[in-house]
């Protein structure tokens, strides 16, 4: 029988015990740069980079029981429910020793973002946007050659719905609270950085001062 405790001590399961984390949403369009700018941000900031995509991808190639569905969904662009996502997302924070995280690609739609919230009590630090045209994004996913089962013309104006109908509202509701910084995404690759690294540094400064005041 579950009792109120039984479904307390569930809930509580799902939650990331004592760890305290830093974490900033990286949202976007498909091929707007989310991943390649993770990198440079990784590099210069010390944050750990954590693609929803990427977990998907290798959950498929582990030979999971979800594989097969995560694959199918994958290729007609439409959004895995949240469950397994956030499972996927909140094992690589456990696991890891890092406390800042850059979570690229989610949340992706209302579900997504309501769910990790309700989940992991996670409020981000703040939104980074990549605002980038679909014309743009197109050319760079069909020259993106990493063998992408999603990365076909079919499949990417399938993405391009799904971002305007399910993921810009998610962009919104973090706006209406003041947490999105977007980034002109067009410009050559090093000219987004320099843009980027402007957010990232205020943020290491500001970090700084809390130190120095509380200590
Ligand atoms: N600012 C940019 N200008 C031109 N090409 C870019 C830029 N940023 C990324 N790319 C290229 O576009 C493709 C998609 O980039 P990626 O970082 O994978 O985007 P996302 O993770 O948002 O889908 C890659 O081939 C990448 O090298
Ligand atoms: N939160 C997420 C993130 C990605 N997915 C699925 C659906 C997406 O079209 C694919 C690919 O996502 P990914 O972030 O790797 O794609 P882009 O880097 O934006 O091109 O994965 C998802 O279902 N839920
Ligand atoms: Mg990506």
């Amino acid at each position: 029988m579950g009792s109120a405790t039984e479904a307390t001590k569930d809930i509580s399961e799902n939650l990331l015990g004592d760890k305290k984390v830093t974490v900033v949403f990286v949202l976007g369009g498909p091929g707007s740069g989310k991943g390649t700018q993770c990198a440079n941000i990784v590099e210069h900031y010390g944050f750990t980079h954590l693609s929803a995509g990427d977990l998907l991808r290798a959950e498929i190639k582990s030979g999971s029981e979800n594989g097969t569905m995560i694959q199918n969904m994958i290729k007609e662009g439409k959004i895995v429910p949240s469950e397994v996502t956030i499972k996927l997302l909140q094992t690589a924070i456990l696991e890891n020793g890092n406390d800042k995280f850059l979570i690229d690609g989610f949340p992706r739609n209302e579900e997504n973002r309501a769910a990790f919230e309700r989940v992991t009590g996670i409020v981000p630090e703040f939104v980074l946007f990549f605002d980038c045209s679909e014309e743009e994004m197109e050319r760079r996913l069909l020259g993106r050659n990493q063998g992408r089962v999603d990365d076909n013309i079919e499949t990417i104006k399938k993405r391009f719905k799904v971002f305007v109908e399910s993921s810009l509202p998610v962009v919104e509701h973090y706006e209406s609270l003041g947490k999105v910084k977007r980034i002109d995404a067009a410009k050559p690759i090093p000219e987004v950085f320099e843009d980027i690294k402007v957010i990232f540094s205020s943020l290491a400064s500001k970090v700084m001062k809390l130190v120095i005041i509380s200590s």
